[in-house]
Parts: structure tokens; sequence; C-alpha cells
């Protein structure tokens, strides 16, 4: 382990343009992108733990894939020049060439050698038969005219050769990356430390899951849930329980995530309401950068530094936080985890619903694909848990008006695209 830290964040790096009232959508990310950096240090991870990791540094291969020419089949293997026109009968030289276990001599020309799958192609042999094609005979094979030069053989690093760059740096590794980085001859990888990511509900009317709810009190549905994202995105949740609309309950819990945590994710208390505690406290602090961003769900999402530590003052609304954290939290984060900003894969798809949209701010709908069209939740109610459940992915509409008909292109982005 290096322990390698870079810098803190600036102060103000959520720092919006000066006189803007609503900022778009493409304009809050384009900051985000811009203004945040990585905040973790390196470390060394075996293949075995760099499932979900972010890659530090470019990964080189020391070995090629494949190490050697061999054969992609089960077969027989010759010289092809050996060969003559037409049908062929080749004599089998004694022994076989298998996987692991090379056949330890040159084939005459002229001759065949018995070859299974993955051996590597002996001396004197470039090309191999599959064993469907062919008669075999005692010691000898026939077979018909027309074979390739090289067929059924595999190039020694033609899919990766000695030294390329098979990874960039800041790519989460994939379950194929493991296979990638094992092939080419590494067992253990340079990542990034884990981003830590503190989760915090606020409001005096929850109760954690599991406890007696009495009259007026709801379950905490949020943590549970950025808890999942958070871990579903590959970083460290820590988790900070709830806290009540207290100001100084929640200075202590920001205090407490700010120390253990590289960025923090709260939920509730984020609107101007009397009891929204986090984005008083952030005001209050000098610490909230005012963001009003034209995105619905998730208008009163409030971003601030907390000593020097990123607070996501995420809407308490289920839906609302949800989407917000997709669509913000998710490229902010990786960004400071090392992976570098990426945009959501989306696609366009034929609308199975109708809607006329007002114009002034984004809108992400619950959504999912059947039959190829794009169904929306039957309600866009911000609290309603079961839609989020419900979806697949989210359907987003522009920031300008739209009179969206059933079979029109909407924009679809799969729930899998944001990982
Ligand atoms: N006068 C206005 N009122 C509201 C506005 C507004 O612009 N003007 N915006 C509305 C919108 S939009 C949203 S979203 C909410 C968000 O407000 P807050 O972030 O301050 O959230 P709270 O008021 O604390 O809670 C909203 C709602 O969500 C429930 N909640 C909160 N935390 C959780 C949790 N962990 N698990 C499940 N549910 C949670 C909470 O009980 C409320 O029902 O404000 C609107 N009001
Ligand atoms: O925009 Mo509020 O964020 O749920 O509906």
């Amino acid at each position: 382990m290096t322990g390698l830290k870079p810098p803190p964040l600036r102060d103000d790096c959520f720092a919006l343009p000066a006189g803007i009232d609503w900022t778009p959508v493409d304009d809050a990310l384009a900051l985000l992108r811009e203004k945040l950096r990585p905040v973790v240090g390196q470390e060394k991870s075996p293949l075995s733990g760099a499932l979900g990791r972010v890659l530090a540094t470019p990964l080189v291969a020391a070995r090629s894939n494949p190490p050697q020419a061999n054969t992609a089949v089960d077969g027989y293997g010759f010289a092809y020049a050996s060969l003559g026109d037409g049908d062929q009968v080749l004599p089998l030289v004694e022994g076989r060439a298998a996987a692991g276990a090379p056949f330890p001599r040159q084939v005459p020309p002229g001759y065949a050698v018995r070859m299974l799958t993955g051996a590597a192609l002996p001396d004197g042999v470039d090309t191999v038969i599959l064993q469907e094609d062919v008669t075999v005979g005692d010691g000898e094979i026939a077979f018909r005219a027309g074979l390739k030069a090289g067929a059924n053989t595999r190039k020694a690093g033609e899919d990766v050769a000695a030294g390329d760059t098979v990874l960039k740096a800041g790519r989460t590794l994939t379950a194929a990356d493991l296979a990638l980085i094992a092939a080419v001859g590494l067992s253990q990888v340079e990542v990034f430390q884990r981003l830590k990511v503190a989760v915090v509900s606020t409001g005096d009317e929850l109760v954690d899951a599991g406890e007696p709810a009495g009259p007026g009190q709801i379950y905490d549905a949020n943590r549970p849930m950025l808890s999942g994202l958070v871990q579903g995105f590959g970083f460290e949740t820590i988790d900070l329980g709830k806290v009540p609309d207290n100001r100084k309950a929640l200075r202590k819990a920001l205090d407490d995530a700010a120390d253990r945590a590289d960025v923090v994710l709260t939920s509730g208390g984020a609107s101007s309401g009397d009891e929204d505690h986090v984005s008083a406290l952030l005001t209050e602090a000098g610490a909230m950068t005012e963001w009003r961003i034209a995105v619905k769900p998730g208008r009163p999402l409030a971003l601030g530094m907390w000593q020097g530590t990123p607070v996501f003052g995420l809407p308490g609304n289920p839906v609302a936080a949800m989407v917000c954290t997709l669509i913000f939290a998710r490229p902010a984060m990786a960004v400071l985890a090392g992976a570098g900003w990426s945009a959501p894969q989306s696609f366009d798809v034929p609308a199975a619903f109708s809607k006329s949209k007002k114009p002034g701010r984004r809108e992400y709908l619950r959504a999912r694909i059947r039959d190829g069209q794009a169904e929306v939740f039957k309600s866009e109610g911000s609290g309603r848990i079961s839609g989020l459940s419900w979806a697949e992915g989210l359907v987003e509409l522009p920031d300008a008006a739209a009179e969206i008909r059933q079979g029109d292109p909407v924009r679809f982005i799969p729930l899998t695209s944001f990982s």
C-alpha cells in the first residue's frame, strides 16, 4: 500500500456561476465534472479483491494472450506447405500434442500429429484439420482438399501482445477484466482506495426498519436505498444512522461524517421549510452553494462543502433522493473515486404513453421497456417508493416543453447504466 493521497478539494468546488437562477441539468453536470478531482489514495489489491475497484494505473500485459500459437480445435496438425494437390492421406507421428503437454519433437513435412484444443503448435505444424473432417485409418488420416493455410489455429498474441496496455487507469474492474488480468500474467493491481460515502437520514418522523412505528412516523426508506446504491457503485458505505430535525445533532453528524468519509449523502431537510436543517446548516456555516437545478424530481437538492468534504443534501422524497443520486451524485462520486466522468448510456425507444410536458425543468420518469416500448409508472408522485421498485430505468424528458404521443421516441436510461 502506497497510501499516496491527493490534495483536498478546493472549498468552492460546487460554486455555481453568479446570476444564474435555475441551473440547467447539463450546466450543473458540467460544473461537477470540471470542479471535482479524485480524493482517494492508492493501494495494491490481489486479483481476488479487485472486482469493482478502480484501476489507478494503466494495466500493461506481462504476457501475450495466447502466449503461443495453438490449435483452436481437436484434430490433426501438419505443415500446410507439405500438402500435395487434391485429397490428402498423411501418416501420423507417434504421440500427441495436448494443452499443457506440448509435443516434444518436430513434425516432419508430410506427416500429421494428433492435437487437442489449446495445445501449442509443435515445430513443423502451422495448420490443423478438424477431427470431424478426417477419416482415421491405421496410423494415417485422410481428408479432402480445400483447407486454408493456418486453418483452426490461434496466433501467439493475436488477442493481446505482451507490453500492450489492456486497461486504462480509471477503469472500474469487471469480472471479465479479472479474466483479462489473469490471462496476461498479473495477479495484483494498483487500485484507488475505495471511496468512503457517509449516508445520513434526517427527520423526526423516521423510524428504523423493524422498529415499532407510532402515528405520524414513517420507516427510513432512504438509508437502505442510498446505502445499496453506494455499494452498487463499488464504494464503501458508512452508515451514520438517522438524525432528528435538530441543528445541533445534525452538525455533530456532519462533523462525524466529514471526519470519516470522503463524501456525504444526506436525505431530507434539503428544502427551505422550518425543519429543513440540512440546507439551513450548510447556509449558516457558509458552506452551502445555493443549487437550484431545473430538474424534476429533485428541485431542492442542496450541495455544499462541510469541512472540505462534499455534501449532497438530497431531497427527502425517496424518488427525488434516488434520481438525484443517479443523475448528480453518481458521476460526481465516480470522479472523487478516481474513475473519471461517465455519462450513463441511453437510447431512444417509442413511448407507450402520452404526456404534455411543461417547459423549464428536465424530467426523469420511472420507466421500463415492455414489447419494445417505454412504459412509465402510473404516478409521478415523489413519495411512491413502489414505482422505484417497479422501474428498470428512467425516461429523460428534455428541458423544453414537449408534447409526447404514443409511439414518439423518448430517451431511456437503463438503471444498469448507472454503475
Ligand atoms: N413550499 C415548498 N414545499 C416543498 C417544496 C417546495 O419547493 N416548496 N419542494 C417539495 C419537494 S419537490 C420535495 S422533494 C420535498 C423535499 O424536501 P426536503 O428535502 O426538505 O425533505 P423533507 O421535507 O425532509 O421530506 C420530504 C418527504 O420525504 C419523506 N422522507 C424524508 N426522509 C425520508 C426517508 N429517509 N425515508 C422515507 N421518506 C423520507 C418525508 O417524510 C417527507 O414526506 O419538499 C417538498 N416541499
Ligand atoms: O422534486 Mo421533489 O424533488 O420530489 O418532487
